[in-house]
């Protein structure tokens, strides 16, 4: 028995990516650094079924039909370079191997064009959807080597999540050349980092201001979900907050609030600033997570102040809450697509935001009823300046708003940290100002450094300096495009 295709990397996500392969009529080879995992799922689970085991990479390469599919879901990083070193000299041309893991999107670039060379196809894929999308259905990413999608596509088809009205549309689609599916990963990780940051921040007005219990909290979230909030992490928080250990305590006031990455938020934000996208919610989510971290330091600090309490009113508080979420989120959704969009007219990856909405409705993380609305945006007008100018996000963010600006006092007056919907309410308002106080700041570049300005009654491109002090000389610095 020969494997129709191989997976690389048995742990989390490797064992039940290859058990919904297999469940799907396929036979799968597989492998792992440490023997041992292989043994011990041939004795248990993977006894019943189409499972090739092998026991090193040189039995795992020669237990796969030609031309070969090996799909790495390994650690990301050096251990992905290292292991298709290995496994390269056991490879002939037209094998495709596919790194399913998180891995960083320039490393990906790479490996594409320097497997090409070699007549290897290397296709960076993204999956999301933890342990159980993997085993039920996850969303897919791929990119990279095109050549490669007509052998693995009908695979990837079959184990992708299925979204849409009648539950048949699955959740993957070819993404794009070179890094582009582990770049669409990448910021599909980077607005998770944002959508949890937004509940958790909704969680602190409710536990520290309103001092609602964890069950009512669960019910909270419980009816959202069946509202415009309707997504996969607002309804494991309402799982998460009605929890009990083993004391029969609620298990997440147990938990240390130190927050944990494993580095695609970070890269998310590198890769803005390299866009120049202002990307703040996002950005405020990952250091959210670094303060966070940062444990010990505040609780010396929280010894210094007495955090304000002013009065607010419990229904009206909850209500105004579910309007700054959603508002918020939407926010995040406009900064990250137009970071998408901005990646992809520079990589020339041709991206297609409105698919890349559909894929993300079923089996990820941050799948939710609100990415059907980002996808017909996006069908409706493929070059769409900013999610937030389409007509039903306009119209939704305005109904929506008012309740983040309240919030925003409630957080303010009681002294609750919300740096990703204060960030969201800064983005709203700056995008929609006509005039920002950027002249000042330019004509203070000017005064200190003759750095040079544009006016707003001459052509756009045309750079004036002015001597503000009397003393200046009229040399004038050059204009950088950073
Ligand atoms: N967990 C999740 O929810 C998700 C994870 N991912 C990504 O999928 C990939 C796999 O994730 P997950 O299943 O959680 O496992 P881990 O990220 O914990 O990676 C463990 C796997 O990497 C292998 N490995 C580690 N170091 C080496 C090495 N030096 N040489 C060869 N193999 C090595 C391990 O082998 P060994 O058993 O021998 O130690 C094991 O198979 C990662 O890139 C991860 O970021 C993507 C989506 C969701
Ligand atoms: O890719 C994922 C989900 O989509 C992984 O679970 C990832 O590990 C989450 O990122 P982090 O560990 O940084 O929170």
């Amino acid at each position: 028995m020969l494997g129709d295709i191989g997976i690389y990397g048995f742990r989390v996500m490797g064992e039940n990516l290859a058990r919904n392969i297999e469940s799907k009529g396929y036979t799968v080879s597989i492998g792992n650094r440490s023997s041992s995992v292989i043994r011990d799922f041939m004795e248990g689970k993977g006894k019943e079924g189409n499972f090739v085991p092998s026991y090193s990479m040189e039995e795992f390469i020669s237990s796969l039909k030609k031309p070969r599919k090996i799909m790495l879901m390994i650690k990301a990083g050096s251990v992905v370079d290292a292991t298709i070193d290995s496994i390269l000299p056991l490879l002939e041309e037209g094998d495709t191997i596919i790194d399913g893991g998180n891995s960083n999107y320039e490393d990906t670039e790479r490996r594409v064009k320097a497997l090409e060379k070699k007549g290897i196809h290397f296709v960076g894929s993204g999956v999301s959807g933890g342990e159980l999308g993997a085993l039920y259905g996850p969303s897919i990413m791929p990119g990279g080597a095109k050549e490669a999608w007509d052998g693995i596509k009908d695979i990837f088809m079959d184990i992708s999540a299925k979204a849409g009205k009648n539950g048949d549309e699955p959740c993957t689609t070819w993404i794009g050349a070179g890094g582009s599916g582990h770049y669409v990963k990448t910021i599909h990780n980077g607005i998770e980092y944002g959508d949890m940051q937004l509940i958790s921040e909704t969680y602190a007005v409710m536990r520290d201001v309103l001092g609602l219990s964890n069950e009512e909290m669960a019910e909270v979230f419980t009816r959202w979900n069946k509202g415009v909030l309707e997504s996969y992490l607002v309804e494991i928080t309402a799982d998460i907050l009605g929890e009990k250990d083993e004391k029969g305590e609620y298990l997440v006031n147990s938990i240390l609030d130190k927050a944990m990455q494993k580095g695609t938020g970070k890269w998310t934000v590198i890769s803005a600033l390299e866009e120049g996208q202002p990307v703040s919610l996002i950005t405020e989510a990952v250091y959210a997570r670094i303060l966070s971290s940062m444990k010990d330091e505040r609780v010396e600090a929280a010894k210094l102040v007495k955090r304000p309490v002013s009065e607010v009113d419990k229904e009206e508080t909850i209500k105004n809450l579910e309007m700054a979420l959603y508002a918020s989120k939407m926010v995040s959704y406009a900064q990250g697509f137009s970071l998408l969009k901005a990646a992809s007219d520079r990589f020339e990856w041709g991206l297609n935001l409105g698919e890349i909405a559909s894929i993300w409705r079923g089996g990820c993380i941050i799948r939710s009823a609100f990415l059907d609305d980002i996808r017909k945006a996006y069908d409706k007008n493929p070059k769409l300046m900013n999610l937030m100018v389409d007509d039903f996000f306009q119209k939704e963010l305005e109904k929506a708003v008012s309740g983040l600006r309240e919030i925003m006092v409630t957080g303010v007056r009681n002294g609750i940290a919300m740096p990703a919907m204060s960030s969201a309410l800064a983005y709203y308002d700056g995008y929609h100002t006509e005039n920002l106080p950027a002249n000042l700041l330019q004509a203070q570049r000017d005064y200190f450094g003759a750095h040079m300005f544009e006016r707003i009654d001459t052509a756009r491109g045309e750079f004036f300096h002015h001597d503000w002090s009397g003393q200046g000389g009229n040399t004038a610095s050059t204009v950088y495009k950073v």
